[in-house]
């Protein structure tokens, strides 16, 4: 996937603008785990959205496999929904309470046609449900089964079956994780690891902190204010953070990372984004704050082979 300088300005009452995603550009690799990580409102669940069409875009390209899918019509979207698949964060809202799952399993795979252009038979669904069940290691019983009947857990394991029922390559997760108890976090990643590996997916997955990200991320692109500040490998964005920023997450990370810069705490609240401040967008919080910072925007750049910044004075090269 390709992203383009993709804009999302939700207008709000009495005429202010809200830019939650402010001129992103970037690409998601096949096979790859891109982490999106930033605080609460940085624009990380709009861009999630704004990547599978789940909302339109304001401005900008987004490229899905070369084709251009920024303006595509709904209709003309369908084929390429089995291809791009989104987990939710709140896997009970997510899962209709009067509906059996093995109903809401069947639900994508009845609506779209199977691989040879034709509708799938009863026979082949209840088979692609059991496969699934199998997949997310839940017992087939759990089909007749009502969403309350389920922990936090078994029930995200259920939306996961369900992102998967129709073989999708990309798969945009929204903190998939956060709602859940930490011992049960770890089991859920796992999965979102071991189903990569078996199936060759390729994720977005979206995370406020970084060691959930850390677990499972080939790269991560830090966001703050709508814009991604840092982007680059994942050992690179934790061991030698060159944005203040993600050195701030970093340094919020429990378990200390080996080397990596470690920053004060971050000091003050994210300013609106309705009034996002001039210049560079972070700072009003940089503890490294100089005259050109108030002034002048800086774009996002090259400082390694896979790493760019945009800060006008890197912690770190490379
Ligand atoms: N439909 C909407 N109308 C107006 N503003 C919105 C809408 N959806 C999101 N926003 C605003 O856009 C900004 C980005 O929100 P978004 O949910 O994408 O952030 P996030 O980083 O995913 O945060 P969280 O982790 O809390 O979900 C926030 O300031 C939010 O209030």
């Amino acid at each position: 996937m390709e992203v383009r300088d993709v804009r999302k300005t939700y207008h709000l009452p009495r005429g202010q603008t809200l830019k939650a995603v402010d001129g992103i550009s970037l690409s998601v690799m096949p096979g790859e785990v891109l982490g999106l990580v930033g605080e609460s409102g940085c624009g990380k669940s709009t861009l999630g959205r704004c990547l599978l069409r789940l909302t339109d875009v304001s401005s900008g390209q987004i490229l899905f496999e070369g084709q251009d899918i920024t303006h595509l019509s709904e209709r003309a979207l369908r084929p390429l929904r089995q291809q791009m698949q989104m987990v939710f964060q709140d896997s009970y809202a997510s899962l209709n309470p009067r509906r059996r799952i093995g109903d809401l399993l069947a639900e994508p795979l009845k609506v779209h046609p199977g691989p040879d252009g034709r509708k799938r038979s009863r026979a082949t669904i209840a088979a692609r449900l059991h496969e699934l069940m199998d997949l997310v290691s839940l017992p087939a019983a759990a089909l007749d089964r009502y969403a309350h009947e389920f922990s936090g857990g078994q029930r995200q394991r259920i939306n996961i079956a369900r992102a998967l029922a129709l073989s999708p390559r990309l798969v945009v997760a929204d903190e998939p994780v956060s709602a859940l108890d930490v011992s049960v976090q770890a089991q859920i990643v796992n999965l979102f690891a071991d189903l990569q590996a078996r199936l060759g997916l390729t994720y977005v997955f979206v995370a406020h902190d970084l060691a959930v990200v850390r677990q499972i991320s080939t790269r991560v692109a830090v966001m703050y204010l709508g814009a991604v500040v840092e982007l680059g490998e994942t050992d690179a964005v934790l061991h030698r953070p060159a944005h203040p920023y993600s050195a701030a997450l970093t340094a919020a990370v429990p378990r200390p990372v080996v080397g990596a810069v470690r920053a004060a705490p971050l000091g003050g609240d994210i300013p609106s984004p309705v009034a996002r401040p001039a210049g560079c967008r972070f700072h009003t919080r940089c503890p490294f704050v100089q005259g050109r910072c108030r002034t002048e925007e800086p774009a996002l750049r090259r400082i390694g082979p896979s790493h760019s910044v945009a800060c006008h004075f890197p912690l770190a090269e490379g």
